[in-house]
């Protein structure tokens, strides 16, 4: 079989103040979209910080493997410290200029204007980041995330606060950045975006992969039709045992069988 991870994560660890928040941590990021779940606290964050390099593992590695580009990795933060006072096409502009520096050809710098039409906002590009709404900025974020085409693209929760329709366009400007040699992890509460967009899962349940794969084969081999059922028969099935705390406190994680982990 081929090689065509884009990332590896192995046996990754993170603690704070003794605590692990991801535990163990092993999975190929392959081209295509990932979706990364997991309830409240469950290390969802945490595990992209480590996958876009922001967050330094204790223990373990992740690595980048994919193709040779500029710009390897775009990444979109919970939250992202935009500067205010820029209209949102000096902001890409300004992402567009960083991504450019490692160019090798005149083809490979993006264009601000396009990277905001991309994701809607291009009636947006004179405003200032300061006076755009919740949703506008995460767009926004979106966008600064994809320019310059990056092999690997990690979005923390890109859909959140967003409407219905625009948490599709979110998704869909996600999927859209997948491709053949591009891989595209997001992580999202929002199930239904996850099973209409995601090819692959990785569920997280109190800082541990509990299963991971193609999401057709998880289902099937569940026996359940879609991400919520897979989520219910995995996590929530331990949720009415849970003592309503942090989830870490609440003795042994559900056992379940770990699949598709390495493929
Ligand atoms: N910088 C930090 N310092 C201390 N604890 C942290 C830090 N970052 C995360 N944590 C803890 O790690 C755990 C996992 O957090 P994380 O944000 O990765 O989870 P999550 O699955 O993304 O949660 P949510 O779905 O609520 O966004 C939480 O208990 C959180 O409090």
């Amino acid at each position: 079989m081929s090689d065509d991870r884009i990332a590896e994560l192995s046996g990754v660890t993170r603690t704070y103040g003794g605590v692990a928040v991801l535990e163990d941590v092993s999975f190929d990021v392959r081209p295509g979209v990932t979706a990364v779940i997991g309830p409240n606290g469950s290390g969802k964050s945490t595990l992209l910080g480590v996958l876009s390099g922001a967050v330094e593992p204790t223990d373990g590695h992740s690595r980048y493997v994919g193709p040779d580009a500029s710009r390897p990795i775009g990444y979109l933060p919970q939250r992202v410290p935009f500067r205010e006072e820029f209209t949102a096409s000096e902001t890409l502009a300004f992402y567009v200029r960083l991504a450019a520096v490692d160019a090798t050809s005149p083809e490979d710098v993006a264009d601000p204007e396009e990277a905001l039409e991309r994701v809607g906002l291009a009636d947006a590009a004179d405003r200032r980041v300061g006076a755009l709404s919740g949703g506008m900025r995460r767009l926004l974020g979106i966008a600064q995330a994809t320019v310059g085409d990056p092999p690997l693209v990690v979005l923390d929760e890109p859909a959140s606060g967003l409407d219905p329709g625009t948490r599709e366009r979110a998704f869909r400007t996600a999927a859209d950045a997948s491709g053949t040699d591009t891989a595209v992890v997001v992580s999202s509460h929002d199930l239904e975006l996850v099973d209409e967009h995601a090819d692959r899962v990785v569920l997280l349940d109190r800082g541990r992969v509990v299963a991971a794969g193609p999401l057709d084969r998880l289902c099937s081999e569940r026996g359940v039709d879609d991400v919520s059922g897979l989520y219910r028969a995995i996590v929530a099935g331990d949720a009415a045992e849970d003592d309503g705390g942090d989830g870490r406190d609440g003795g042994e994680p559900t056992a379940v069988h770990v699949t598709g982990v390495s493929e």
